[in-house]
């Protein structure tokens, strides 16, 4: 394993008017590695991802993929640095009006990187990769439910073979069944192409079983990183109030100031 960072995220600073939401967040990621942010509403999880996408510039910090600081790029180098990610939205963001096959295929056909016969066919690969028949290729976005969206929005994320993935809330809108089927076929998938994830969560038994290390973000910095099958024993007051879900604790007079 090289001790590059994948993704480095040093001294990140980001407010919206007088409102500090990221106060100096240093983060890394280590290729192969699977990280998890956990923190309550509102604690800067969406726009520590928007910022690492190039979604949203930081006011100062650096942000470094593979060693090159991201931040302030041009849209051309953008653009490399992006063929290196893929994302699985929250709510899937399929198009309804394209198949299945379309939509998982949509990235690498839009790059000509590949025809759409061709398109078709890894579509059909990736749809088996998450445990689906082929004749879900021809049907459309609607007539699926949420955790067959969910597989199709993770066969579009592994398409083009990403170095990176992103999973924003992963599963937000499933029964715990399928959630914990979602989040195995995470594990499964990104360790079939060897890809580092980062991933967003309030969602603790998928911050479990999908992190090597989970990183709780609270009032704008890392305060607690561990593995994540040591969280349950770690001794900050934060963390188990947040795992535990207690609404007494510091998190609360936090807010009640
Ligand atoms: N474009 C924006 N303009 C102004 N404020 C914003 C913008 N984006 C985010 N914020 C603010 O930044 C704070 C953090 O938002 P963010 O969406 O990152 O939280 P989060 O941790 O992802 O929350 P949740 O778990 O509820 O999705 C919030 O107070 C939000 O209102």
């Amino acid at each position: 394993m090289s001790d590059i960072p994948k993704i480095r995220l040093r001294n990140v600073h980001k407010a919206f008017g007088p409102k500090t939401v990221l106060n100096g967040l240093d983060l890394d990621v280590m290729p192969g590695e699977s990280v998890v942010i956990i923190g309550g509403s509102g604690t800067g999880k969406s726009v520590t991802l928007k910022c690492t996408l190039g979604l949203m510039e930081p006011d100062s910090g650096t942000i470094e993929v593979d060693g090159e600081n991201v931040v302030g790029l041009g849209s051309r180098d953008r653009e490399r640095i992006n063929h290196k990610f893929s994302m699985l939205f929250q709510g899937g963001a399929l198009f309804d009006s394209l198949p299945v096959w379309e939509n998982v295929a949509f990235g690498p056909i839009a790059d000509k990187t590949i025809t759409r016969k061709q398109g078709k066919e890894l579509a059909i690969e990736k749809l088996a990769q998450v445990g689906m028949p082929a004749e879900v290729a021809d049907l459309y976005p609607s007539e699926l439910s949420g955790g067959m969206q969910k597989r199709v929005g993770l066969a579009r994320a592994i398409a083009g073979d990403p170095e990176i993935i992103f999973f924003d809330e992963p599963t937000t809108g499933l029964d715990p069944i399928m959630a914990d089927v979602i989040n195995d076929l995470i594990v499964k998938v990104t360790r079939e192409l060897g890809s580092t994830g980062l991933s967003i969560t309030h969602d603790m038994a998928s911050a479990r079983k999908i992190a090597d290390r989970i990183a709780m973000l609270y009032q704008g910095k890392i305060i607690w990183q561990g593995p994540a099958d040591s969280i349950d024993h770690c001794d900050n007051p934060y963390v188990q109030q947040f795992i535990n879900g207690r609404a007494d604790g510091p998190i609360e007079m936090a807010v009640r100031k």
